[in-house]
């Protein structure tokens, strides 16, 4: 794909950043204490970081190739496997079909999902069958990608496991491959020469986000702030993040952070955007909820700072559909439907946070 290849104009130096620690994977692995308690700040301070030596890249770069064929594809072919109004996640999400904001305001991204439970039976289909793009390159780009994607954030998920007090394979055990979950892969495309929002401010619905970025866009919206900061995307490296079900797994210990995606800064804001990511999410049929006893930790965490949104009586399943139901603008009654698509992050945009308007 040209627009992947070309080179494109550098983050600008000019535009404020919000700093993230860099963790190298490798030494993660090989069991650094130094390494695990710089995720471990991280993790429990902005939710976001850095990380390097993943030894994901070729995967990476295929699956951007994929997302690049596949959304090329003109828009009637993709709409045949579009993702619908019911809350499903899987297959094609076309552009303007979701809010970014309280008030309607049309998404521009659109994007590509693939089921991990698809990618790991195939050419069974386990959810759903792709458009013929992504089903030539399953075998040699889509599985291997989902695998190691797993690899990586099962790796984490055990540290965190370990760190937060829980029995060996507490957290394992809501993320096994014999239970549908809503893990997935996904390609986002975002047009050339937005002023708008293209994913609005949002936390991620599951466990663990490993993320792909080669131009700005994404955003954060640091602790205790009002300003919305870009994270520059560093070549090679992967942004992580933790989502709602972890940070309610964990009582809050974990963060999981609000984020959104605007167009690339400066110069680079000429150019088409794609970005390539793998959600990690529960099995469907797990419950969201405090692992109180399992863990002392997560016990005193929710004894000394309860928090009513942890208490979401829904399922990993219930809870990512109904998010995407009320994303959805045929959904849409007001601007209660946004609130109700929120997950932990809902009392902070209630608050009035989301009014603040970018500076890109
Ligand atoms: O495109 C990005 O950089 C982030 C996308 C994102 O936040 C999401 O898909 O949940
Ligand atoms: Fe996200």
């Amino acid at each position: 794909m040209p627009a992947l290849t070309t080179s494109v104009p550098a983050f600008p130096s000019t535009v404020p950043t919000h700093s993230l620690v860099i963790v190298d994977y490798q030494l993660l692995r090989a069991g650094s204490s130094d390494e695990i308690a710089k995720l471990w700040h991280a993790a429990t301070h902005l939710g976001f970081w850095y990380l390097s030596n993943h030894g994901v890249d070729r995967e990476v770069n295929a699956m951007f190739d994929v997302g690049g064929e596949t959304l090329a594809l003109p828009l009637s072919e993709k709409m045949k496997y579009e993702q619908g109004d019911n809350g499903d996640s899987f297959g094609y999400k076309a552009r303007g079909t979701i809010a970014t904001d309280l008030h309607g305001t049309r998404d521009t991204v659109e994007f590509l999902n693939i089921a991990q439970d698809d990618a790991l039976s195939w050419p069974r289909p386990t959810h759903r069958v792709y458009p013929p793009t992504v089903n030539e390159r399953m075998q040699d780009a889509v599985t291997p990608f989902v695998r190691k994607s797993m690899a990586v954030n099962n790796t984490i998920l055990d540290i965190f496991e370990r760190l937060l007090g829980l029995p060996r394979g507490a957290l394992a055990d809501l993320h096994t491959t014999d239970k549908l979950s809503g893990s997935e892969a996904r390609v986002v495309k975002t047009p050339p020469n937005q002023s708008s929002v293209g994913i609005g401010a949002h936390t991620d619905f599951g466990t663990l986000t490993f993320l792909h970025n080669r131009l700005g866009g994404l955003q954060v919206l640091p602790p205790g702030s009002q300003e919305w900061l870009y994270v520059k995307p560093l070549p090679g490296h992967a942004i992580c993040n933790i989502g709602d079900a972890l940070s309610i797994f964990s009582g809050g210990i974990l963060r999981s952070n609000l984020h959104r995606v605007m167009p690339p800064p400066g110069p680079q804001s000429r150019y088409e955007r794609y970005s390539v990511a793998f959600f990690t999410r529960p099995n469907n049929n797990v419950v969201l909820r405090p692992l109180v006893e399992k863990s002392r930790n997560v016990a005193d965490a929710v004894a000394k700072n309860p928090r009513e949104e942890f208490s979401t009586g829904a399922t990993a399943g219930e809870w990512t559909a109904r998010r995407i139901r009320k994303l959805r603008l045929r959904n849409r009654k007001g601007p209660e439907t946004w609130y109700e698509s929120k997950g932990t992050e809902n009392q902070t945009l209630r608050h009035g946070l989301e009014t603040i308007r970018a500076t890109a």
